[in-house]
């Protein structure tokens, strides 16, 4: 039996369905919930973790509906959120300590070392948290994700103002994590979760499309991404009638690379498909304007 059950989950907000009929289950490994701003990751991981109720469906965690017994997953839990504060006066160590204190965890000290090792910040143990810099933040708040040792992790957006090499350092961690649990990023930037998923689970306007393996997501553009020189002038047509999914710039004009199922001029070469490509073709262009 799968860990974690997902099954016709809805969530309605007045006339706005946020979700709808969302059905999946999944095991230890990085599920990368990837989706354009509105999709409703946000709103599916407040199901998760239970601080919101579904208007529909179920989520089980081993077996038991969190909705009944919101404490059976809310022991084995991580949840580091959007919108994550801290006491910027507290140092490391002692925002640590304080947050396992309100929890009731006892005799902490080896598991807090253990965990500031873990997120690479022992040597900034004793630094107060208003100096730390976005990443060293967010690695702050996976380690108080951390202090139970939870089998489940949610994570929403972490690498939000995170530097490209904080990026790196923080996937691999999460990589590592899922190890022996589940852990669950969402994302709207594909390259977060490119290498670190085990399963993609893709939400566009509320509804799951897709819910697989990453070469799974990568089939779905198989044959449909294209490259060819465009001019200046071409452009704007080129980006109103394709999804364009990059464009760099040549000595007369860019070279575009778009995601069609068709060949979109005769000087187009096929090329092999990206995750993103990919991404933009299963969400028909991404981020909604
Ligand atoms: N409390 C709320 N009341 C009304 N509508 C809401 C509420 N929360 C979210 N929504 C709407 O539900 C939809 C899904 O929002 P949600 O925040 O879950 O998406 P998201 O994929 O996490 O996007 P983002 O990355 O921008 O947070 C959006 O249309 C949003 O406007």
């Amino acid at each position: 039996m799968e860990k974690l059950t997902v099954a016709d989950l809805g969530k309605q907000y007045g006339d706005t369905w946020a979700l709808r009929d969302v059905t999946f289950s999944c095991s230890e490994g990085v599920v990368g919930l990837l989706g354009p701003n509105g999709a409703g990751k946000s709103t599916l991981m407040r199901i998760l973790t239970t601080f919101q109720q579904p208007t529909e469906g179920s989520v089980h965690w081993n077996g038991t509906d969190v909705t009944d017994e919101p404490g059976s997953i809310r022991e084995e839990l991580g949840y580091l959120p959007q919108e994550f504060g801290v006491y910027p006066n507290l140092t490391a160590e002692e925002f640590l300590e304080y947050l396992a204190g309100i929890r009731g965890i006892a005799d902490a000290e080896d598991r807090i070392d253990e965990l500031l090792e873990l997120v690479n910040l022992e040597n900034d143990r004793a630094r107060a948290l208003g100096g730390f810099s976005g990443g060293m933040k967010q690695r702050i708040g996976i380690a108080q994700c951390l202090l139970a040792d939870p089998e489940l992790l949610v994570v929403d957006e972490p690498t939000v103002g995170l530097d490209p090499e904080e990026r790196v350092r923080f996937r691999n961690l999460l990589s590592e994590l899922a190890e022996d649990r589940i852990v669950v990023l969402s994302t709207h930037i594909v390259s977060d979760i490119e290498e670190a998923a085990t399963e993609i689970a893709l939400l566009s306007d509320g509804e799951l499309l897709l819910h697989d393996r990453p070469a799974a997501l990568l089939d779905r553009a198989a044959g449909a991404v294209w490259e060819w020189d465009v001019s200046d002038a071409e452009l704007p047509a080129v980006k109103r009638d394709y999804i364009v999914s990059g464009s760099t710039r040549t000595r007369n004009g860019v070279r575009a690379r778009i995601v069609s199922p068709e060949s979109p001029s005769p000087d187009a070469e096929q090329v092999e498909p990206t995750l993103e490509d990919a991404y933009l073709r299963t969400t028909n262009g991404g981020e909604r304007t």
